[in-house]
């Protein structure tokens, strides 16, 4: 099929502008629809069943979706996590899907770095403090050195090994990994289980598959010291949120800082927003106005290589 006069469907909104899209894919006489679906996967079908390729960020397309998207044969995520995506489908159907891997390792490791700093010295207990009219009870905190201590980390690709570079000038002494493919330089490996069990921070950096679904337990929670200090800013759905919020309440686990939830935007019942030095943040660590450019041209080459029938740069394949 010609890409003449291909329609490229945005089911995703929350960019300022598609200058960019639009900049890439005119060339090639393909027409951009942004249309936001609000994470709706019925209204994916109403604004895309014509598509010829399609943007998306976070809304589902399970194959009930995908399966009435008959032209669709390129689907970019707006992003890394591919999770909400049904690949298997996709790959069955001769449905390619990209990813753009490399727009934000600098925004996520440094915001991990940041969630990791705030709940460890315990800022915003402090500036709550001093706005109160509190000064001089710090003492009666829990706060521990860095320096020697033992940095965790499940999964370090990209985004671990930037937050690994990053982190460990702060002092930690040993750097332990649980990962499938290569550590990065001058880390050990180690099983979940020892991780939970050593480390002073744990830091999670996998992606959400069938396999990491939940990796943090409760059973794994409890191995953990009641120093240690969690951080995720990887999917929600790699925790057990209420088994967490239980630790954090009990004092069996000394802080959290939290970018991900299973349900985004975290519901107002989830404990989580009551437990004890717990930083949450709105899925927020990805953004820079650098990476978001960066994002949005990405992305839209990749759909102009799958349109025009060449290579795709960053192509996602099922089981990863
Ligand atoms: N909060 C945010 O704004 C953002 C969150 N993310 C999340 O961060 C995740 C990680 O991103 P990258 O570092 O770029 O991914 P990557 O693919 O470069 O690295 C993934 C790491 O996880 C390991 N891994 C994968 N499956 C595993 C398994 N079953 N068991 C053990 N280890 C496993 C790999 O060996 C690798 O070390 C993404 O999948 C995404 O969910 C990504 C961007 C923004
Ligand atoms: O790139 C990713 O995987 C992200 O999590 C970025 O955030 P988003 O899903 O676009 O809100």
């Amino acid at each position: 099929m010609s890409e003449h006069g291909a329609k490229v469907v945005v089911v995703d909104g929350g960019y300022d502008h598609y200058d960019a899209e639009r900049a890439i894919l005119a060339p090639l006489g393909a027409e951009l629809v942004v249309a936001p679906c609000e994470g709706d996967s019925e209204r994916v079908v109403d604004v895309a069943h014509d598509a010829d390729a399609v943007l998306v960020r976070e809304t589902p397309l399970p194959a009930s979706t995908l399966e009435r998207l008959p032209r669709c044969r390129v689907i970019v995520r707006y992003g890394v996590g591919t999770d909400n995506i049904d690949l298997a489908y996709a790959a069955d159907h001769g449905i390619q899907v990209a990813n753009v891997p490399d727009y934000g390792v600098e925004e996520v490791s440094e915001h991990a770095v940041a969630l990791l700093l705030a709940v460890k010295r315990r800022l915003f207990e402090r500036d709550a403090a001093v706005r109160e009219g509190r000064w001089g009870d710090v003492a009666k905190t829990p706060i521990h050195r860095t320096r020697g201590t033992v940095l965790g980390l499940i999964g370090a690709g990209r985004i671990g090994g930037a937050f690994i570079a990053k982190a460990r000038p702060l002092g930690f002494g040993r750097v332990l990994v649980h990962a499938r493919d290569r550590l990065p330089e001058g880390t050990e490996p180690a099983e979940i289980d020892r991780i939970c069990r050593e480390a002073d921070v744990i830091s999670l950096h996998v992606p959400l598959t069938d396999s990491t679904r939940n990796i943090i337990d409760e059973r794994r929670l409890g191995l953990m010291k009641p120093t240690t200090i969690l951080i995720n800013t990887a999917r929600g759905g790699l925790i057990d949120e209420t088994a967490l919020a239980e630790a954090l309440a009990a004092g069996r686990l000394r802080g959290a800082g939290l970018d991900v939830f299973a349900e985004e935007p975290l519901p107002a019942g989830s404990p989580l927003r009551k437990a004890p030095n717990c930083i949450l943040t709105d899925h927020s660590a990805w953004f820079s106005e650098e990476a978001v450019q960066d994002l949005q041209r990405k992305a839209a080459e990749e759909v102009r290589r799958g349109l025009t029938g060449e290579p795709l740069v960053n192509p996602v394949r099922p089981g990863r």
